[in-house]
């Protein structure tokens, strides 16, 4: 299957090109994404012949009805490493947390948070793709405080492959900062920069197309690509669990095949809600898809009024902050996907110069029949956790607690959600531990502590060690300089 552009095609470039391709350089003409041309047809047969499947042979079948341009064995390594999640025969659990309310739990890998899923194998496929063409590979990542770990973690002492990962200091979490910023291998550069998660997500982009950085880079005999959810090698991974999760309610008996379902997603950069829309697309019952923010609301005023302004708006710092992100990279492949590219260029180049764009009130209720959307602020969250750890015996962190406002507000109770829980309590536990006993400004480690008790669940070795650990990345910058302490890593 071959890759097309949401923007349309600038004349230096081919009509479409492979997978591959797409992973190596993710950013198309005009700035814009990858896109598959079309979609495999899965269907009812597919997934009934899936029931019992365990979730690599299901990930393997998937991926192969994509047909990229990767070996086997390459793949069969990659999903391999969904063996060292913390259960080997079912690396996402889905939980029932009340009536019609189910789970699914993406953060059991090593670094406790969804990004893993998709992470995980796409480092040794970007990886083997980089020492089979016997190229060096940069690659930059943009984090929030999630995707920053996962890919440090997946490309560390790997061949053929160095990494730079920006983040916004003091917006992620502790135990966050700690995943980067003790990271010592020789191939990763972690650099904390002066400014939010938007400012490195749009020095990402603009390095990614820059012809000067990559001529720079040239020099050096490095190429560059990214970790993020612009490239379509996360995002392939990322249709997967939505499948899964499909497929464990049935095997529950919680609903019968082919019963529609909601997804409900707490959402950033839109990934992991477009991996769900393409599932959709590919045959997988959904209902609708529902998108659940904190008060960086601009996905929830997209969808609700058709509007994504960001004039007069600045990003506020939250208790979910992987969700503080106002300029979200996978809205554009959904306006391609319902719009066509012409469209999708004149939004984006609206969103571009005017900080803003709205669709047509025909657009609007195209874009409301897959989509419903609601946000959280940090109190209800906290009160969410709250309840459902008391009535319901269940521990979220605060972003999956944003699905639980929309689970109220945007569907019908007698359709079954499915809620993706992304990030492990460990992660978030000074926001938690306020939630479950009001205690203010406890420390990661005593939270932890505090909250391990209190639910009875154990601390992971990974994050325990990480406050023992030695600081190995110190750098933190201007925005400017990012750049440069860019080439000075390599
Ligand atoms: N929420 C993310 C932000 C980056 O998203 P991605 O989908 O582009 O990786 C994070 O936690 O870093």
């Amino acid at each position: 299957m071959n890759f097309i552009q949401t923007r349309g095609i600038d004349e230096n470039r081919p009509q479409s090109v492979t997978f591959s391709q797409a992973i190596l350089a993710p950013i198309a003409s005009f700035g814009g994404l990858y896109v598959p041309e079309t979609l495999p047809e899965l269907g009812e047969e597919f997934l009934t012949k899936h029931l019992n499947s365990s979730y690599k042979e299901l990930a393997k079948d998937m991926l192969s009805r994509f047909e990229i341009d990767i070996d086997t064995d390459v793949i069969d390594e990659a999903l391999s490493l969904y063996d060292e999640f913390d259960d080997k025969s079912n690396p996402v659990p889905v939980v029932k947390v009340k009536e019609n309310l189910y789970i699914s739990e993406l953060y059991h890998g090593p670094t406790r948070a969804f990004k893993d899923m998709a992470l995980q194998p796409f480092g040794i496929v970007l990886s083997s793709i980089a020492q089979k063409r016997n190229e060096n590979y940069l690659i930059l990542a943009a984090t929030s405080g999630d995707t920053g770990p996962a890919a440090l973690e997946t490309f560390k002492n790997r061949a053929n492959v160095q990494v730079a990962c920006l983040y916004p200091d003091g917006g992620t979490s502790d135990v966050q900062r700690l995943q980067m910023v003790t990271e010592d291998a020789k191939n990763l550069k972690v650099i904390g920069i002066n400014g939010v998660f938007d400012d490195a997500q749009n020095a990402l982009k603009h390095l990614l197309a820059s012809d000067s950085f990559k001529a720079a880079l040239k020099e050096k005999d490095v190429s560059l690509s990214a970790a993020n959810s612009v490239n379509f090698g996360r995002i392939i991974f990322q249709i997967i669990y939505h499948i899964h999760s499909y497929l464990e309610l049935v095997r529950q008996g919680a609903t019968a095949m082919g019963e529609k379902v909601y997804l409900n997603v707490p959402s950033g950069n839109f990934g992991n809600a477009l991996g769900g829309y393409y599932a959709w697309k590919m045959g997988l019952p959904v209902e609708k898809i529902i998108i659940s923010s904190n008060e960086n609301n601009v996905l929830t005023t997209l969808i609700k009024d058709g509007k994504y302004d960001l004039r007069n708006c600045e990003v506020v710092g939250t208790t979910s902050p992987a969700m503080d992100i106002l300029k979200s990279s996978n809205v554009e492949r959904i306006l391609f996907d319902l719009f066509g590219y012409k469209r999708t260029r004149e939004l984006m180049n609206d969103l571009e110069s005017k900080n803003a764009y709205e669709l047509t009130k025909d657009e609007l209720s195209t874009l409301r029949e897959c989509f419903d959307a609601d946000f959280c602020n940090g109190d209800e969250g906290k009160k969410y956790i709250k309840e459902t750890f008391e009535n319901d015996g269940y521990l979220m962190d605060p972003h999956t607690a944003t699905c639980l406002k929309s689970y109220e507000t945007c569907s019908n109770p007698d359709i079954k959600t499915i809620a993706y829980s992304t990030a492990e309590w460990t992660k978030f536990s000074p926001v938690i531990a306020n939630a479950l006993t009001g205690e203010v400004d406890a420390h990661d480690i005593d939270a932890l502590e505090s909250i391990s008790k209190t639910a009875n669940l154990e601390i992971p070795a990974m994050v325990k060690g990480l406050f023992t650990k030695e600081i190995a990345q110190d750098t933190i910058i201007e925005k400017e300089d990012i750049e440069k302490e860019i080439l000075k890593f390599l």
